[in-house]
């Protein structure tokens, strides 16, 4: 299957991460006929116009043809409520892809008719660009070819890896679905640290930014793990070691890292209700 042969898919929130998503089907061709953006948000309605060059705003637009795919893109806590407005644009046939945090396979079903075909999942906005993460878990009624439509839409937003444990789902969403946010501030911070050691905002920002995102790309396209490409910069008695010293203590990254990753952990359990 190509993502041109998916068939119809109709986008329901195309806020940050609907957003992204959106942008990377796009970029990597999916045609914007094929696409239907449910949005009550005029900013994001221009925004997904624009970017779609002739996207459908309006799943009642008479000839609109009936989507194979339903991706619900909205925050947890209005899913309920549009999922009883949405679930009218929803055929038998579609199956229902849901990026939300929190909100379960059982969640979802109660609002759809019995037996839909649903998927829940978790991406990240490098989606954008083509280099996300989308960790998927299907409902038992998900087909063979379904299936590979999710996994063929969901590729073109970067990697996709499927779970059968949907418990595990709230775990993957602290730490690759909230995951980009704790490096852009460790981005943050690094720039401001240079700050306090006397560099200019703007030289201190340009290191930072650089820095990060040159990291990022050494440790993909070396294969290297992140321990190894750490020891590489680390110098015995140098600069590094001195302060891995205080980043690595107890209390410091690696505990902060757990305990934040369990906290967002608790918070999805939490959006659940
Ligand atoms: N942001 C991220 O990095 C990630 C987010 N997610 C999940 O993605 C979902 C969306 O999050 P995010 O994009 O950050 O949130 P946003 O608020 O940016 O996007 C949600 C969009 O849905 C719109 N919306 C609200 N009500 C409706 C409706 N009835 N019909 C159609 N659209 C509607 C909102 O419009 P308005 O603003 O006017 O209310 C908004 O534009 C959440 O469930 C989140 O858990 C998952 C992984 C990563
Ligand atoms: O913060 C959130 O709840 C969403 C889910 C993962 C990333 N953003």
């Amino acid at each position: 299957m190509s993502l041109q042969s998916i068939g119809p898919v109709l986008l329901v929130g195309a806020g940050k991460m609907g957003g992204a998503m959106l942008e990377g089907w796009i970029d990597r061709g999916l045609p914007a006929e094929q696409i239907c953006v449910l949005e009550p948000n005029a900013a994001a309605e221009l925004r997904a116009t624009a970017s779609g060059q002739g996207l459908r705003l309006n799943p009642e637009k008479p000839n609109a043809p009936p989507p194979k795919v339903v991706v619900l893109a909205v925050k947890p806590q209005v899913m309920d409520d549009v999922l009883q407005d949405v679930v009218r644009y929803v055929p038998e046939d579609a199956v229902v892809l849901s990026i939300a945090a929190g909100k379960t396979i059982a969640n979802i079903a109660a609002h759809l008719p019995k037996g839909q075909p649903i998927i829940r999942t978790i991406p990240n906005t490098p989606a954008a660009i083509g280099r996300g993460i989308t960790v998927c878990v299907a409902n038992g009624v998900v087909s063979d070819e379904q299936r590979e439509a999710a996994g063929e839409l969901l590729s073109a937003c970067g990697e996709v890896a499927w779970i059968e444990d949907e418990g595990l789902m709230d775990a993957v969403t602290a730490v690759s679905g909230s995951g980009p946010a704790y490096v852009f501030l460790l981005a943050e911070s690094l720039a401001d640290a240079g700050v306090a050691a006397g560099l200019s905002p703007e030289l201190a920002r340009r290191l930072a930014l650089a820095t990060v995102s040159g990291a990022g790309e050494l440790l993909r396209a070396s294969g290297l793990e992140p321990d190894v490409l750490r020891k590489n910069v680390t110098s015995p008695g140098g600069t590094t070691e001195a302060a891995l010293k205080v980043l690595m203590a107890p209390g410091a990254i690696p505990d902060l890292m757990r305990e934040g990753v369990a906290a967002a952990t608790r918070r999805g359990k939490e959006l659940a209700d």
